[in-house]
């Protein structure tokens, strides 16, 4: 996409700005990517972040889980930004630098299934670098979960921590010190030379992630010296992700024990779920669903104030891992009825809202 302005005083400003550095957030599925962007965003560092999110589902819930840059996020949904929407990327990354106050810094969170190394080489392409620079590959590793990923999956987890910068170690509340010392090791093994940050809920030094401190740290980009052939042998692209993905929408409040029983019961093949639900418990609030593996969180987001409510859930799972029909009927079945026999928090609020006169 051209970088054409209609305005040569513009033009000259663009041609004289320095390339905009580009920090790619990369990591399995539910390893903590937008828990360490909402993290970036949230504190005050005195950078102006543009945001750039894929999702590999039809509806981009991690946009919607981002916080306070209203404006400055570009979603990339339905695709993957390491293959099938990759000129998407570039056109999006083109557009935040044409805005009237282009962002100081980008940060790229890719969708979990994405391969880090296809989104970095497209920041490597020569005619890019002189708008667009790699600062820094950021690898989210979820510490319970790395060590069980095997074949296609423990490949690809592997792969985007290879050639990160620096791995963020997150979740190390959910494993033990054996355990941890054990992952610790394995990071090091696949990315030796990287340096790794242990966390809890993605806290990482900002002042490393946003750049300053790359330098001082020493930091290379293992991605720039990758042989490109290598990794095409061991990565066939466009379409071929050892993933499904289904996703659901519904305009009627959900029930929160009927949910719950449908999410904690479902098939082993699916590794995630995500979504923004309305709860007939709760209606007001746009509630959070999480699903990695076997952990499954609800929580309050925001509240619906104007926005119509509605309930949008995504499901990733491996290949061939989705049935449409039994996943149809099973969430349908979670619309609520306001039955409140089985929803001790539906009688409760139910209680709350009769004022004390009709109790008596
Ligand atoms: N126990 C625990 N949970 C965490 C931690 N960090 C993040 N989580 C939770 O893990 C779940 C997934 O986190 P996300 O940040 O959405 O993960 P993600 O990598 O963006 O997920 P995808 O975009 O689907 O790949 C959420 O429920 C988070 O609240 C942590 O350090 N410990």
């Amino acid at each position: 996409m051209p970088l054409n302005s209609p305005d040569p005083a513009r033009e000259t400003e663009e041609t004289q700005r320095p390339s905009l550095p580009v920090t790619i957030i990369s990591g399995f599925l539910g390893s903590g990517k937008t828990t360490l962007l909402n993290y970036i965003l949230s504190e005050d560092h005195g950078s102006r972040v543009g945001v750039l999110v894929n999702d590999f589902g039809a509806i981009n819930i991690d946009a919607k889980l981002i916080v306070g840059v209203e404006g400055e996020t570009v979603n990339l949904a339905n695709g993957c930004v390491c293959c099938s929407i990759r000129d998407d990327l570039v056109a999006a990354c083109l557009g935040m630098l044409q805005r009237a106050e282009p962002p100081d810094q980008l940060i790229i969170e890719t969708s979990g299934v994405s391969d880090p190394v296809e989104v970095a080489n497209t920041f490597l392409m020569p005619e890019l670098q002189p708008f667009l620079s790699l600062n820094c590959i950021i690898g989210v590793v979820d510490a319970e979960q790395l060590p069980s990923l095997t074949d296609e999956l423990g490949v690809l987890a592997r792969q985007q921590i290879r050639v990160a910068d620096m791995v963020v170690l997150n979740k190390v509340d959910l494993v033990g010190t054996e355990a941890l010392a054990k992952v610790r090791a394995l990071v090091h093994q696949i990315a030796p030379g990287s340096r790794i940050f242990e966390t809890h809920q993605a806290r990482v030094p900002l002042k490393l992630m946003l750049g300053a401190g790359l330098d001082e740290a020493g930091m290379q980009h293992p991605v720039a010296c990758a042989d490109p052939v290598d990794h095409a042998d061991s990565h066939n692209h466009d379409f071929d992700h050892p993933f499904s993905t289904w996703h659901w929408s519904c305009d009627q409040p959900l029930s929160l024990p009927r949910l719950r029983r449908v999410v904690e019961s479902l098939p082993n093949t699916i590794y995630r779920a995500k979504g923004i639900v309305c709860l007939e418990e709760l209606p007001t609030y746009q509630i959070a669903l999480q699903m990695v593996g076997k952990r499954t969180s609800l929580a309050d987001t925001a509240l619906w104030g104007s926005q119509p409510p509605r309930s949008e859930i995504v499901l990733i799972a491996s290949r061939g891992g989705i049935n449409s029909e039994a996943l149809q009927a099973a969430f349908e079945n979670c619309i609520g009825t306001g039955d409140e026999s089985q929803s001790p928090i539906l009688r409760l609020k139910r209680l709350l809202e009769t004022s004390p006169a009709e109790i008596t």
